[in-house]
């Protein structure tokens, strides 16, 4: 029987490709012993003939450049070992029969992780997941279909569909389908417990997630979905996909993503290797505003500092003025301070050196006209520049590191202020915000209201350099960045985006109009794509999470689970006997669990009472890093983008602006079992005091 021959239920072809990987890996491992000799030599002859190598170092130039090749082919040789080693547990997923429009027999395609093929070269007989003709297998039924190949549309007929489940290089399943991926396979992907963190979803990609992996077409793709529909996922997924189809150009270096914090980078950070690609960097924009506004300020407070504070101090007003400074109203203030700036902040002063003169005349003229497209605060270099050229070509010499120095003093002397800090509070002064304490460097804390807009003067007065090297921005919860941070991202990255999230997720009490500012910032060639069908929840979970937040048109997967448990205890003793008894992971259990609060304060105290009853918990804060199988304790605004099989929601004991958003987040957040707990007014716990 040959590999090829059809209608198999694959466990002959796994055992012919076993054996086949298996062999090529032999292959591999030997070149690599071989390679990592061969550079030993070439080190060796290096370091003996090094003396006697011609005096014009083109046999040394020879030299490193074979060992640089050395190096890279084993390096090469080093990813196919992990692929095929990694494709031994589970060598495919899927297989479609695929008759090419004319001919009569089928073909029979299997699909995998990755390609594998007996040589390099030779057709595979594994596909990976995002070759041309493995879209066959996400987009259509059995009939009459279609792919896109480099050459051309190619038409045909699917005579079958196979869906296979092989762990550990054993057949668990196979079963022909008729549909696209099965909806009872799908309910036990997401059923099954097992990864902490987030999963590849290669086996089981919707139509719809599909067309916007393999999207190429649109340089800015904006994803609203729903909580759970998969954004995170397809993101990755879709960077996976460009770097596999345009690796001459885009290299896992090139792309960044922004995400909301550590823990989240940390649960996402497998996937990419898991498909086989290294991982991508990843940044908050809050920790790379700080850097760059060090210069200015040494401390800054974070956006969950502020957080914290509207909801204990929901009247202040913070909320109003927080909206307003991040809005599109804010820049155009800053660009009104701007326009009357100029004249504010320099006293123009003429500057003699050495019998070479610039009149304040002169001043004026360089300063307004020739150099008037030159930042601000970099403008009197621009002319300082321009006179030392002037000085250099009269004198026919270079003016020493001194004099310079000398120079320098006197044309910065001209700026009333170069203190980023101090324009920035007048630029507040003029529009009626309180002033920023007048304190020394050192003392000096910038509220997070104030971080974006001072970054925003900050490019505005001095340039900024734009991130060339990166071609791929992928920004994960887009509802939590302002009008402002937009207008900042597109001045600092020229580049194709992803941007993906949820309005109903948002962290203020107001929903930011995202989707219609987006357009605005960033041009015209925008997609927006919405989904509208959740996975992650089972369907008692996503209809109380429903009436939440009043979405009511989401498609629901049919995966059922327990009801939603609703109760309220009379005293925090009393809830966390509930918590321990409900709690149930293990070996016999769940992988995930979590205790959800509103504010940092209330999420310590718990943990530190479970911690007291001797519940084991990792106590997740904005300073953590890892993201832990077990139970986790933490707020709602942390727990963001994450998902847990048990999720336990504390309920505020006091009114708080952000119960409903929280409410929402931490319900979406449980994949099997949610329970919404409380406390009676008054109730307390002995332990508590
Ligand atoms: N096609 C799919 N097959 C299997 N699982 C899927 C699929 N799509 C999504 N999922 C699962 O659904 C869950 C939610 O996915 P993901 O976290 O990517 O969604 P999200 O839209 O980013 O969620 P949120 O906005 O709520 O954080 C994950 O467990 C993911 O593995």
């Amino acid at each position: 029987m040959t590999i090829n021959e059809k209608n198999t239920d694959g466990t002959l072809f796994l055992k012919d490709v076993t054996v086949k990987i298996e062999n090529r890996l032999k292959e591999i491992r030997e070149d690599l012993s071989e390679g990592q000799k061969e550079i030993e030599n070439m080190h060796e002859y290096y370091w003996d003939n090094y003396t006697e190598m011609d005096q014009y170092g083109y046999e040394e130039y020879d030299n490193r450049q074979a060992l640089l090749q050395q190096t890279n082919a084993n390096t090469e040789k080093l990813k196919l070992k992990h692929r095929f080693e990694k494709m031994l547990d589970a060598p495919f997923f899927g297989r479609v029969d695929f008759a090419f429009e004319g001919e009569e027999e089928s073909e029979p395609f299997y699909i995998g992780i990755g390609n594998f093929a007996e040589k390099t070269g030779m057709t595979p007989l594994i596909y990976d997941w995002r070759a041309p003709v493995s879209s066959l297998f996400y987009d259509y039924d059995k009939g009459e279909a279609s792919y896109e190949a480099p050459a051309g549309e190619i038409r045909g007929e699917i005579t079958s569909k196979w869906q296979y489940k092989i762990r550990g290089g054993k057949m668990v399943y196979a079963f022909e389908s008729d549909t696209k991926i099965d909806d009872e396979i799908l309910r036990q992907e997401l059923g099954s417990s097992g990864d902490v963190k987030l999963k590849n979803i290669v086996r089981t990609i919707q139509k719809e997630q599909n067309a916007i992996i393999r999207n190429t077409k649109d340089r800015i793709l904006v994803i609203q979905g729903a909580a759970g529909s998969g954004k995170t996922s397809i993101a990755l997924h879709r960077i996976a996909y460009l770097l596999y189809h345009d690796r001459e150009n885009l290299k896992s270096s090139n792309v960044l993503i922004l995400s909301p914090n550590s823990v989240f980078a940390d649960y996402i950070s497998h996937i990419l290797p898991e498909l086989g690609e290294e991982n991508i960097q990843e940044m908050s924009f809050d920790i790379y505003a700080y850097h760059e506004l060090k210069g200015a300020v040494p401390d800054c407070e974070d956006r969950y500092d502020h957080l914290e504070r509207i909801m204990k101090f929901p009247d202040s007003g913070e909320k109003e003025r927080f909206r307003l400074k991040q809005s599109e109203d804010f820049v155009g203030m800053t660009e009104g301070f701007l326009a009357t700036l100029e004249d504010r902040l320099i006293d123009f002063k003429e500057v003699s050196f050495r019998g070479a003169k610039l009149t304040e005349e002169d001043l004026i003229r360089l300063f307004y006209f020739k150099f008037q497209e030159t930042p601000l605060l970099k403008r009197m270099d621009a002319v300082m520049e321009y006179f030392v050229d002037a000085y250099e070509t009269l004198k026919g010499r270079d003016i020493s590191d001194e004099d310079r120095e000398l120079l320098q003093g006197k044309f910065d002397s001209m700026y009333v202020s170069k203190d980023l800090y101090e324009i920035y509070g007048w630029l507040l002064e003029d529009y009626g915000f309180d002033p920023l304490p007048d304190v020394p460097y050192e003392r000096r804390k910038l509220q997070y209201e104030d971080v974006f807009p001072m970054l925003y003067l900050k490019y505005r007065l001095t340039g900024r350099n734009s991130r060339k090297n990166i071609k791929h921005l992928v920004i994960d919860e887009m509802q939590d960045y302002s009008f402002l941070q937009y207008t900042i991202l597109k001045s600092l990255f020229e580049c194709r985006m992803t941007i993906l999230g949820d309005y109903a997720q948002t962290l203020d009490t107001k929903q930011h109009d995202v989707l219609k500012f987006l357009p605005k910032i960033l041009g015209r060639d925008i997609r927006t794509v919405i989904l509208k069908k959740s996975y992650r929840n089972t369907y008692e979970i996503a209809r109380y999470a429903g009436k939440i937040s009043g979405i009511t048109d989401l498609d629901l997967l049919e995966r059922h689970g327990k009801p939603v448990e609703e109760e309220t205890f009379s005293s925090a003793d009393a809830l966390l006997d509930a918590v321990s008894e409900n709690l149930n992971l293990g070996e016999d259990g769940y992988e995930t669990g979590a205790v959800l609060t509103l504010t940092e304060e209330e999420a310590y105290d718990v943990y530190r009472l479970l911690k007291n009853r001797g519940t084991e918990a990792s106590y997740v804060d904005r300073d953590s890093s890892a993201f832990k199988r077990g139970l986790t304790v933490t707020t709602f605004y942390l727990a963001k983008g994450l998902e847990f099989d048990q999720v336990f929601m504390i309920q505020p004991e006091k009114d708080n602006p952000l119960a409903s958003q929280a409410a929402y987040i931490c319900a979406t957040r449980a994949l099997q079992e949610l329970y919404v707990y409380g406390v009676e007014n008054g109730g307390n716990s002995d332990e508590n005091k």
